[in-house]
């Protein structure tokens, strides 16, 4: 497998076009400004009335709505929330869609799943940064970038794949290295880390941890630190060097607890459920639920996300987090 570098993309090909990035949220604010501090010629397709409408304002954007950015733009970056880009695209992208125009995700989800379907005639591109938003930005203006996937759909224009490294360029990916994939592959693997290991694996992971020790009589606060505040450091050790880098850096007491309790935690079943996970991203039935959930208004997203927020763990973390001078508020 190849890794590309910045000595990999021809930047020319971003030179005279305009880029509308629709959407300024988590990875679209990032986008726009990384793409404008490398010279690209960049407008916002951010619709007004909230916070993001006025930070594009407050970055030096005129916010556009998505069907104008569109009309005038030649590259239409969709980084809207991936439940709402089948319909802002129907009503606003598609009718402004010149031949020979460049549509660029990042992530796969709508056109692996069908919920867009360009014309034939433009290009259909992804650069999909694994990593969060605004680290894509901070990382930038560090001079560093944060690894990207890129992956061609439709190539109408003969030059869609170099396109898409050039792109990953202009907003700092191959300053750190970018992999070639598919729009499947990276939708599928996607879903799957955040559902089992990134995000749904890590977090019910730490809450457990949490709700044990605290159900055995210890005091949250000593529950928080342990199971989710040293979670950053032990995760630093293994991003920095590998599992092997932690283990050496952690006690032989961790170490041996380590090798011979972990099993028991994460078990052969556990993994069996990772199948079923992916299994269900694979056949399309994650995507289906998850459009049908969208359907109703989110109403099981809404109903989570609070009985969430009222778990001790973020009650006891809020408070703790308050005396952490160091920690950005
Ligand atoms: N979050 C991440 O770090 C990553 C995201 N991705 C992908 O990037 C894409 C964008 O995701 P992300 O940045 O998280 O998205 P966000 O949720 O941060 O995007 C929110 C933006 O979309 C606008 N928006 C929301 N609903 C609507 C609507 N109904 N009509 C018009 N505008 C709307 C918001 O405007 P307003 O402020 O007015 O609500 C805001 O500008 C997705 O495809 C995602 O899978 C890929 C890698 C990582
Ligand atoms: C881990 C979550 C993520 O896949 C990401 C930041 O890469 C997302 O879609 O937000």
């Amino acid at each position: 497998m190849k890794m590309y570098y910045d000595s990999d993309a021809d930047m020319s090909l971003l030179r005279d076009k305009t880029f509308a990035v629709i959407g300024y949220g988590s990875q679209g604010h990032a986008h726009a400004q990384n793409l404008r501090d490398s010279g690209c010629k960049v407008v916002v397709g951010q619709r007004p009335g909230g916070e993001n409408y006025e930070l594009a304002k407050q970055h030096g954007f005129e916010p556009m709505s998505a069907a104008e950015a569109a009309k005038v733009a030649d590259v239409i970056i969709i980084l809207l929330p991936d439940q709402v880009q089948g319909e802002v695209y129907k009503n606003d992208i598609a009718p402004n869609l010149q031949p020979g125009n460049v549509l660029l995700f990042a992530h796969g989800f709508n056109i692996h799943y069908g919920q867009i379907r360009p014309p034939k005639d433009v290009d259909v591109v992804m650069v999909a940064p694994k990593g969060p938003g605004h680290l894509v930005r901070r990382v930038y203006t560090e001079g560093a970038g944060v690894p990207c996937l890129f992956a061609v759909y439709q190539d109408s224009t003969g030059s869609a794949r170099d396109f898409a490294l050039a792109y990953a360029k202009g907003i700092g990916g191959t300053r750190s290295g970018v992999l070639e994939t598919s729009f499947r592959e990276e939708t599928e693997t996607d879903l799957f880390g955040e559902q089992a290991v990134l995000c749904g694996g890590l977090t019910k992971l730490v809450q457990s941890g949490f709700e044990t020790l605290v159900e055995a009589g210890y005091q949250p606060e000593i529950a928080y630190f342990e199971c989710l505040h040293e979670m950053k450091l032990i995760v630093d050790l293994i991003y920095e060097g590998g599992m092997a880098n932690m283990r050496h850096s952690i006690s032989d007491t961790a170490e041996y607890g380590d090798f011979t309790r972990g099993p028991r935690i994460v078990t052969d079943e556990t993994k069996a459920e990772m199948k079923r996970c992916l299994e269900e991203i694979q056949d399309g039935r994650f995507a289906r639920e998850f459009i049908l959930e969208n359907q109703a208004g989110q109403a099981s997203l809404f109903a989570m996300r609070a009985r969430s927020a009222e778990h001790p763990i973020e009650t006891v973390g809020a408070r703790l987090r308050d005396m952490m001078s160091w920690l950005k508020k």
